[in-house]
Order: C-alpha cells, then structure tokens, then sequence
C-alpha cells in the first residue's frame, strides 16, 4: 500500500500554466475565510516534512512555496490571523478558525529576507508551478511517523519525482551558504 504523503502530490503532480499570473489563497472557514492576494507565479515549491509547516488532515508532508513579500496581500478577514510562533524565522500568519497557515513572510536578517511562505493548494485557481523536490523528509518521524516507515517514503517520492532531502535541496542550500560566508567576510560581497 503506497503512503499517503498528500492529496496533491499523491494522484500526480499539479499541471504548471505558463498563463498563471498569481491568485487568491483562501482559508479553510466556511464562514469568513482569509483571503490572501499572491501576484505572479510561485518559486522554490517543494513538499516539506518538517513540523512546522501546515499540513492539510491526514497529510505526511506538506507543500510550501515562497512569494516575493511585495507581491503578498491580506484582502479579507485579516483580522482571523495570528502568528504561530513569533520567534521563528518564518512568520506563519494562522487562521484562528481552522488553522491554515496563509502566509509566512521572512523579516529577519537571513538569505530568504524578503521572501513569503504560502501553500499553493489553497490558491483557488490551477496552473501554479507544482512542487520540485522534497525537503526535511527526515523531520517527519518528529511528527510521530515509525522510522521503519522511512525507505519506503523516500522510495515513494522518488519514483513520484520529488528527491528526498533532509534539509532543503541543494541550490537552496548553496544559497544561503552564499550568503552566510559573503555576510561573514569569507567570500567577497
Ligand atoms: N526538524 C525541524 C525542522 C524545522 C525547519 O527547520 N523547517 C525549515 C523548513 S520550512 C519550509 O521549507 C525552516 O526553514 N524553518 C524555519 C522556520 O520554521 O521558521 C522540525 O521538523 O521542526
Ligand atoms: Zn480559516
Ligand atoms: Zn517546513
């Protein structure tokens, strides 16, 4: 019996469109629900294992893509949003109805400075760009997940497409390390 990692990695993988120009993320209330503006087309989307990311019910991982912080805009029901953890690096604005994490931009001083977390699969429109790889696969027995259950997901989303990392994926990585040694003075600036 294959995983269940996520419905939207699950049954194949979203169809990209080259028309996509961005859309409306919406919360999961049926009642005055979030809706959070993104514009132009999502980067660096992944599925992410780590336990911090909003996941939808019954889902092993999560997916999560980043949006230029400029081009991210709360519309509606703002008012429902609060920070889960504000010491972390990623600022994940929640609905205090149902949870869903609506964007999570990075303030701090960091590579990814400038850049907003959100879940395409609350986009309400289709043909945003489907996740590339995954990342923090080893985080997921954080969550409870059986060790021994560990070959047979990162087998599973191999042959799905999506490489297993343990941390984020290797240009990411080079990024921000790029960073770190030109802010350290190790590489010129
Ligand atoms: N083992 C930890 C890992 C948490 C973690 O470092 N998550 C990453 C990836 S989130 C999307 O890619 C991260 O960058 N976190 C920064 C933050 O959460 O602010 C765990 O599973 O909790
Ligand atoms: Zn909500
Ligand atoms: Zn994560």
């Amino acid at each position: 019996m294959p995983e269940k990692l996520h419905p939207k990695i699950d049954n194949g993988l979203p169809r990209e469109s080259a028309s996509f120009a961005g859309g409306t993320l919406v919360c999961a209330c049926t009642s005055k629900p979030v809706k959070v503006k993104v514009k132009g087309q999502i980067a660096h989307n992944h599925a992410c294992g780590c336990t911090k990311c909003w996941k939808p019910e019954g889902a092993v991982f999560s997916v999560v893509a980043v949006a230029g912080t400029g081009d991210v805009t709360v519309t509606e029901n703002g008012d429902k949003l609060k920070v889960v953890d504000p010491s972390a690096l990623i600022q994940r604005h929640a609905c205090t109805g149902c949870g869903v994490h609506m964007h999570g931009p990075v303030e701090r001083d960091h590579a990814f400075k400038g850049l907003t977390f959100i879940h395409p699969e609350r986009f309400v429109e289709d043909g945003w760009s489907p996740p590339g790889f995954t990342a923090f696969v080893s985080s997921i027995i954080e969550s409870g997940v059986d060790p021994k259950r560990m070959d047979g997901i990162r087998a599973q989303l191999k042959s799905i497409g999506l490489e297993p990392y343990d941390c984020l994926n290797p240009g990411l990585m080079d990024y921000i390390a790029t960073w770190t040694a030109k802010k350290s003075g190790a590489l010129p600036a």
